[in-house]
């Protein structure tokens, strides 16, 4: 595929250095799952008129001779010098190495010396998005991050500019591959463990994989997503997260007898000033789309005021998807595509959701613990829904569960505190949300206006 030269009116520009081929030259940082399959693609797609000229990692000798590099060209420049690439006259670097330091200093330096930044580091765009295209703008670069979000599902893109002239509200789904992952194995029987190993192992995960399960990863996706759709900046440091780690085999049973499973859902919802975000484990009807994204598959809702609900979905994690985002990037910057640019605003975060919510108490049997249970839940004003017991479990070691009728997670967790301090509780108590479908939305409607 040839890449046309087109008009270069009012769009950011890679700047070209005097006296070099007519190519776009790209740097690549991070030769990892990520930036090993952008050189597979690269070398497998043969853009005219991109050349890979460089690529940076710590030990660079050890990634050149690793059978990774069996695609990229005799010609590049495998280097450990940041500055070797800062100096040079690379028109876009690519960078795929993650976290915040070194790589936002590197970054600032890159778009300050006129070179576009394609990246897929969800850290970096959520807690220093803002800043860094405003140094973008300032050199008449680009800074394009459409692999941050939902690897290759083309979440960002679509939001920017397939959406952007209707008033989008809400968004909720499922951002993160490695929950998704861990969480669909569950729930046909594997273990917790083994399945994050399999996650590592086959590239998915974080380099902690901390950052997925505990919900970091997810939270900065959604801090991205709001700040494109919502047109709301969020400070991830406010939106509250729930780790999947303690959601255990007896969950799942659970969840089915309820018609349900369990994934990692992230939601933010525009309410006047402020937006009800937050990230975690909740029970979702079998009868959600959201319940039937299996492996890395991701799958963003964004609820418009005007064009209704659009669902985005894919392979949200993994080296060839991602890969596939960052390469239409580069594309695009190549290609000196335009997005469009409008107004986002600060707004706090309220993490309250008015919800069903699931318990999951361990307990030491003995006659009154339900009744005991239910008198903290009454005494907040939490109706309980239904109550399930399983047998097969010993008495002195019962999980049992409690679901609620729609209440805020606020109201709950203030007779959570009550109950954990019961002599028969075992464990701190398992509260998940759990997602409504569309009928059962009208109730939660009801609840909000009484
Ligand atoms: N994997 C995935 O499915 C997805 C990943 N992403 C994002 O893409 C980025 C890359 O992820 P991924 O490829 O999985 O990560 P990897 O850990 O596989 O690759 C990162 C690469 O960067 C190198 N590196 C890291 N820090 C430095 C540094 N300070 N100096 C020099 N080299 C460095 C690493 O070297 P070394 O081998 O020595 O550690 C490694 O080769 C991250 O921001 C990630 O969040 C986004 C979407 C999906
Ligand atoms: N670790 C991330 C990788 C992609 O962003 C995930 O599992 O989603």
């Amino acid at each position: 595929m040839a890449l046309k030269k087109v008009s270069k009116k009012k769009v950011a520009q890679p700047r070209k250095t005097a006296g070099t081929s007519s190519s776009i030259k790209v740097a690549l940082l991070g030769f990892g799952t990520v930036g090993s399959a952008v050189a597979r693609v690269l070398s497998a797609r043969k853009f005219s008129g991109i050349e890979l000229t460089h690529i940076f990692n710590r030990n660079a000798e050890r990634k050149r001779t690793s059978p990774a590099a069996r695609s990229v060209p005799d010609s590049v420049l495998w280097t450990e010098s940041i500055e070797e690439i800062l100096r040079s006259d690379v028109d876009i670097v690519i960078e795929l190495m993650g976290g915040l330091n070194p790589v936002e200093g590197w970054l600032r330096k890159a778009l300050t010396s006129g070179k576009s930044v394609v990246t897929a580091n969800k850290q970096l765009i959520a807690y220093r998005g803002a800043k860094l295209a405003r140094i973008a703008a300032q050199h008449n670069v680009q800074l394009v991050y459409g692999a941050a979000v939902a690897g290759g599902v083309p979440v960002i893109p679509g939001m920017l500019q397939g959406l952007c002239g209707d008033q989008i509200t809400r968004l909720s789904g499922i951002v993160n591959g490695t929950c998704n992952f861990i969480l669909s194995r569950m729930e046909s029987g594997a273990a917790y463990a083994t399945v994050l190993a399999d996650a590592q192992h086959a590239g998915y995960a974080e380099a902690d994989p901390s950052a997925d399960v505990d919900g970091y990863d997810a939270r900065a996706k959604l801090c991205i997503l709001s700040r494109i759709a919502l047109h709301a900046e969020l400070d991830p440091d406010t939106v509250p997260t729930q780790s999947i780690s303690t959601v255990e085999a007896i969950d799942f049973a659970y969840a089915k007898e309820l018609s349900c499973t369990i994934r990692q859902v992230s939601q933010a919802e525009l309410d006047g000033r402020t937006v009800h975000a937050r990230v975690g484990p909740m029970l979702v009807p079998l009868s959600s789309p959201i319940a039937w994204s299996h492996g890395t598959q991701n799958m963003v809702v964004a609820t418009g005021r005007f064009g209704g609900d659009t669902v985005f979905s894919g392979h949200g994690a993994g080296g060839d998807p991602t890969a596939v985002a960052v390469v239409s990037d580069l594309l695009a910057v190549a290609q000196r595509c335009a997005t469009v640019q409008l107004p986002v605003r600060k707004r706090k975060v309220t993490s309250d959701f008015l919800a069903p919510h699931y318990l999951r108490f361990v307990v030491d049997d003995k006659p009154g613990i339900v009744s005991a249970i239910s008198g903290a839940l009454a005494k907040v004003g939490a109706n309980i829904d239904s109550i399930l017991q399983r047998p097969g479990h010993p008495k002195h070691r019962l999980p049992f569960v409690v679901t609620t009728e729609p209440c805020l997670t606020s109201t709950i967790e203030q007779a959570l505190r009550s109950i954990a301090r019961m002599d028969c509780i075992l464990e701190p108590p398992l509260c998940l949300q759990m997602l409504t479908v569309d009928d059962k939305a009208d109730d939660v409607e009801a609840v909000k206006e009484e």
